[in-house]
């Protein structure tokens, strides 16, 4: 395939995957809006966690939660796991990798507060880790994950959401995580603020 051919095929292709996922996320997304406004009007918070472009996304998210979206509003709580480099290095270093986020969420995690978990292939063992300690805090999760949602699969329960992007390269599920974390802020915005247009 010439450089140009393949510049076409990934935004064919990830026109086409953003549209397939409408189909299959449009439920779990609004379930998803339903549960981060309740958090957020009892005055919990929210969580996030990922590794390398998932971790991109949790911050991103948490970064318009406590700053805001698109409009004008209060501050909402939330703590993206993957920022603190002393935290990072200092529980890599004494406990392991894998628990990362564990100690993090055992640390900061009440209950009814929400875990928003991204990994593309539900395997990471960090993210697993997070979600195993924010059930025995009594959190519930959001989980977005993609290649049919790995292990992450059967570690949720009826009070979680499953964000599972239809597709198996990591790169389209990041772009559709990237867009659902954005609707997310949008209806969160919208129900908490009322409708824009
Ligand atoms: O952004 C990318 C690939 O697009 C990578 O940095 C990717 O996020 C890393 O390989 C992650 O370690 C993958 O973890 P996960 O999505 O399977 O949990
Ligand atoms: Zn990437």
């Amino acid at each position: 395939m010439d450089i140009s051919s393949r510049i076409s095929f990934h935004f064919d292709d990830s026109a086409r995957v953003v549209a397939q996922s409408h189909q299959v996320l449009a439920e779990p997304l609004a379930a998803a809006i339903d549960m981060l406004v309740n958090t957020i009007s009892n005055n919990g918070k929210v969580l996030a966690c990922g590794n390398g472009g998932s971790a991109a996304d949790a911050q991103h998210f948490i970064a318009e939660l406590v700053g805001r979206f698109e409009r004008d509003r209060i501050p909402f709580a939330g703590i993206s796991l993957n920022t603190d480099t002393s935290i990072l290095t200092a529980v890599g270093n004494d406990y392991g990798f894998d628990n990362i986020f564990e100690r993090q969420v055992q640390a900061l995690g009440q209950p009814g507060d929400v875990l928003v978990a991204f990994t593309t292939s539900g395997n990471s063992a960090n993210v697993i880790k997070a979600i195993r300690a924010a059930h025995e805090r009594e959190m519930h999760i959001i989980a977005l994950t993609g290649k049919k949602g790995g292990t992450v699969t059967g570690l949720l329960t009826d009070q979680d959401v499953h964000l599972c992007v239809p597709h198996d390269r990591t790169m389209r599920i990041q772009e559709v995580h990237s867009l659902a974390l954005h609707v997310l802020c949008d209806g969160i915005d919208a129900m908490l603020l009322g409708d824009s247009e």
